[in-house]
């Protein structure tokens, strides 16, 4: 654990980076907003007290990792033993998703899947790092409605980040939480988002996006984005009920669909912004052969499925290098997210993804996802051009 305070200033959101098209009207008046409401309401009654909870997490979440963002330290950053990165701000959203999440929603079998654990603050070279944590935890419960619980220990918040030690699986309900996916995008100062879902039996029925970055407004297409745009998005989904996004400050909503778009000429194509986290020759192989002009929009994390949902882009394509495995914390939410704004999300055979296997995904190599008219094409792009790629090995 580093002992340096250095600041790190990070950039400015990537808001003016990406053009816009509003390929949706993003209108919205007061009574769609009621209207829509009630719709969400009644017709998720099964999982209505889960979604809530799921979204006050999330957005609390979000609160504490814009506050870390906006004047990152040197020493706020760690290596995990696998060489990623990991912040004070992963550690402080696990626990404040998993104490809201306990406390909104007292049950016995509470059980919950996510990213981080908390092996590394334990030790002496911890206890800066575990003290700031708990600072910006107490601070963030403290400002918003739950002071009551503000006072933790250190043992309270490192038990609240070893909730998350759930292996998953086809039984019962577990939640299934990234704290922020996309920790580079995060220490770039770009794009990043707290991705929360429950998985019923297996299935991913509730998923919560946070994206803290994000415009409100569409992130491709012809028009130039502006400083001033706003931004943080929360998109949320329940199963049979359609994909939702309000601004992180609640102060809005509206249904959002994927792109109709039938012709890959005219599709957008988002891919990692990482390459050492997805080939990017091989989706450029297969954006060609499908004929997709444009160039790929890189962005990190699940903000990807989130603008898809709303119709942003048509094409999401994940190829990672040979041996990764896929964890199901980084696609469980954006998985119903995109689904149930009318998209189709598979691997590269074209099979639905199994999150009911624990932790991991277990899939023929590869994630695509896109609207339903261009899966067909997609998918037999995506088989040529890695048989292509085997036959030229
Ligand atoms: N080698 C490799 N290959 C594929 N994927 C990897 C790899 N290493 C990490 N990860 C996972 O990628 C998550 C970040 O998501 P993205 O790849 O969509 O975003 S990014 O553009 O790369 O930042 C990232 O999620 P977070 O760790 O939550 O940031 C990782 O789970
Ligand atoms: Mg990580
Ligand atoms: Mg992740
Ligand atoms: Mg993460």
């Amino acid at each position: 654990m580093g002992i340096n305070c250095l600041r790190v200033v990070p950039k400015i959101p990537p808001s003016a980076k990406h053009k816009i098209i509003i390929s949706h009207s993003l209108l919205f008046t007061k009574r769609s907003s009621r209207a829509i409401h009630a719709a969400a309401a009644s017709s998720s009654m099964s999982y209505e007290k889960e979604l809530a909870a799921a979204k006050k997490a999330a957005s609390l979440a979000a609160l504490l990792c814009q506050k870390v963002q906006k004047a990152l330290l040197q020493s706020d950053v760690h290596s995990k033993s696998d060489k990623s990165p990991v912040t004070v701000a992963d550690y402080g959203s696990q626990a404040l998703v998993s104490l809201v999440l306990e406390r909104e929603l007292p049950s016995e079998s509470f059980s919950l899947v996510a990213e981080e654990d908390s092996g590394d603050l334990r030790g002496n070279s911890g206890q800066e790092t575990l003290q700031r944590i708990r600072t910006l935890v107490n601070d963030t419960l403290a400002n918003n409605e739950y002071s009551s619980v503000s006072n933790l220990t250190t043992d309270d918040v490192l038990r609240a980040i070893d909730n998350g030690k759930s292996e998953g699986g086809s039984r019962g309900q577990h939640w299934v939480l990234d704290p922020i996916d996309g920790t580079k995008g995060f220490l770039r100062g770009d794009q990043y988002a707290i991705a929360l879902a429950l998985l019923d039996e297996g299935k991913v029925v509730l998923g919560v996006l946070a994206c803290p970055n994000l415009t409100l407004t569409s992130i491709s297409g012809e028009n130039q984005q502006s400083s001033q745009d706003k931004v943080g998005c929360l998109f949320f989904a329940t199963v049979g009920t359609g994909t939702y996004m309000q601004p992180l400050d609640g102060s809005s909503l509206q249904k959002v669909n994927v792109s109709a778009t039938e012709n890959p000429e005219e599709a957008s194509l988002f891919e990692s912004f990482e390459a050492a986290h997805s080939l990017h020759d091989l989706s450029s192989t297969i954006a060609k052969k499908l004929g997709v002009k444009a160039p790929p929009v890189r962005i990190d994390s699940q903000a990807k499925y989130g603008a898809l949902s709303r119709g942003d882009g048509e094409i999401y394509l994940r190829f990672p290098h040979k041996g990764y495995r896929e964890k199901i914390w980084d696609h469980a939410a954006g998985c119903i997210v995109v689904t149930e704004a009318g998209g189709v999300v598979a691997d590269a055979a074209g099979n639905p993804l199994d999150f009911s296997k624990g932790k991991y995904l277990d899939l023929e190599t590869g994630i695509i996802v896109t609207n339903q008219k261009l899966m067909p094409l997609l998918l037999k792009a995506v088989k040529e051009s890695l048989e292509e790629k085997a036959s030229s090995l």
